[in-house]
């Protein structure tokens, strides 16, 4: 058996630039990723199958649609592979929440497929498979830290901050990216600036907060109360929302906010976790 995380996309920064022919944004984001995830399991098979559990499983089954099995057909068509495969998806993150779990689960089949496989990471069948299921998916294929251009799938890696703490909260409102992209003012603020990685976020923007706070007004609160949080060195949205996350200094000052965060909201999800 064959086992890969899809640890959480966070966008540290997201600068939509413009509106392309295609339907896409041109963008401009601070991909890093956390040390929590979804879990996908692979093993050889007579037949295949797929197997959705964990906390939020129930978002998904019944959908005869999922990215996983996307994944796993797009990828035995690519290399013309015919073995069938037993796939159990357990699913820890919230679904449609700006924290790439479709995408992230896609790059972790792929992942898991490619080891099957002995299919080389770098392989551009396997490259090409990721940027047919998404944006997303090229950057979660990689999980490491790096500057997204194009509709998000040019890839420069960027050094990272491993280990910083981060707390993850949604409040519960599931968000469709491509709405939230239509709701888009049109306006080019700029390029993300340059320097070290924590100084170009600080100083850069989610474009996508105030579309997404449109639709979802919650969200505004879930960013005030992360700022109000001791220790916190940047609050922010992620992707298309409605998940908003801060770093933190240490990882007391997370703990302490995630306390502070379940007390006066026990029905949002929250995700202590750090930086990879
Ligand atoms: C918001 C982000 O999560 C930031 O990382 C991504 O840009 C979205 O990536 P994703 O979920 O993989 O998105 P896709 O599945 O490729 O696209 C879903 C929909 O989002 C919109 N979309 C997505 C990416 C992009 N650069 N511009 C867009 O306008 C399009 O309407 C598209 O139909
Ligand atoms: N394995 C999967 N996990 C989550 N969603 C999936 C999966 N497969 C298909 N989907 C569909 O994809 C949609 C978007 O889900 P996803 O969790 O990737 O969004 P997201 O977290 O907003 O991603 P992003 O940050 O890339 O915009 C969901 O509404 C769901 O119907």
């Amino acid at each position: 058996m064959i086992e890969e995380t899809a640890w959480a996309k966070l966008n540290l920064a997201l600068h939509v630039r413009a509106r392309r022919d295609d339907g896409y944004h041109a963008l401009e984001t601070l991909f890093v990723f956390a040390r929590h995830g979804d879990q996908i399991a692979l093993t050889p098979a007579e037949a295949d199958s797929f197997t959705i559990v964990g906390p939020f499983a129930d978002s998904l089954t019944g959908e005869d649609d999922n990215l996983v099995t996307r994944a796993r057909d797009l990828f035995r068509e690519r290399f013309g592979l015919r073995g069938a495969v037993a796939i159990t998806l357990d699913k820890q993150l919230p679904v449609a929440s700006g924290i790439g779990g479709g995408s992230a689960d896609a790059a972790a089949t792929l992942r898991g497929l490619a080891a099957m496989h002995m299919v080389d990471m770098g392989d551009p069948r396997l490259i090409d498979c990721a940027e047919r299921l998404g944006s997303d998916v090229p950057a979660c294929l990689r999980s490491m830290t790096a500057l997204g251009q194009g509709r998000g799938e040019t890839l420069s890696a960027l050094a990272g901050m491993p280990g910083t703490p981060v707390l993850l909260v949604n409040p519960g409102v599931a968000l469709s990216t491509g709405q939230v992209f239509d709701g888009w003012d049109g306006i080019d603020r700029g390029p993300i600036g340059k320097g070290d990685l924590i100084s170009r976020a600080v100083q850069a923007r989610n474009d996508l907060e105030k579309p997404a706070i449109a639709l979802a007004p919650v969200i505004a609160d879930v960013l005030s109360l992360l700022e109000r949080q001791p220790g916190a060195r940047l609050v922010r949205m992620s992707g298309s929302g409605a998940t908003c996350f801060a770093l933190f200094d240490s990882a007391q000052a997370c703990a302490d906010a995630a306390s502070v965060v379940s007390a006066a909201h026990p029905d949002w999800w929250l995700l202590e976790s750090e930086l990879l």
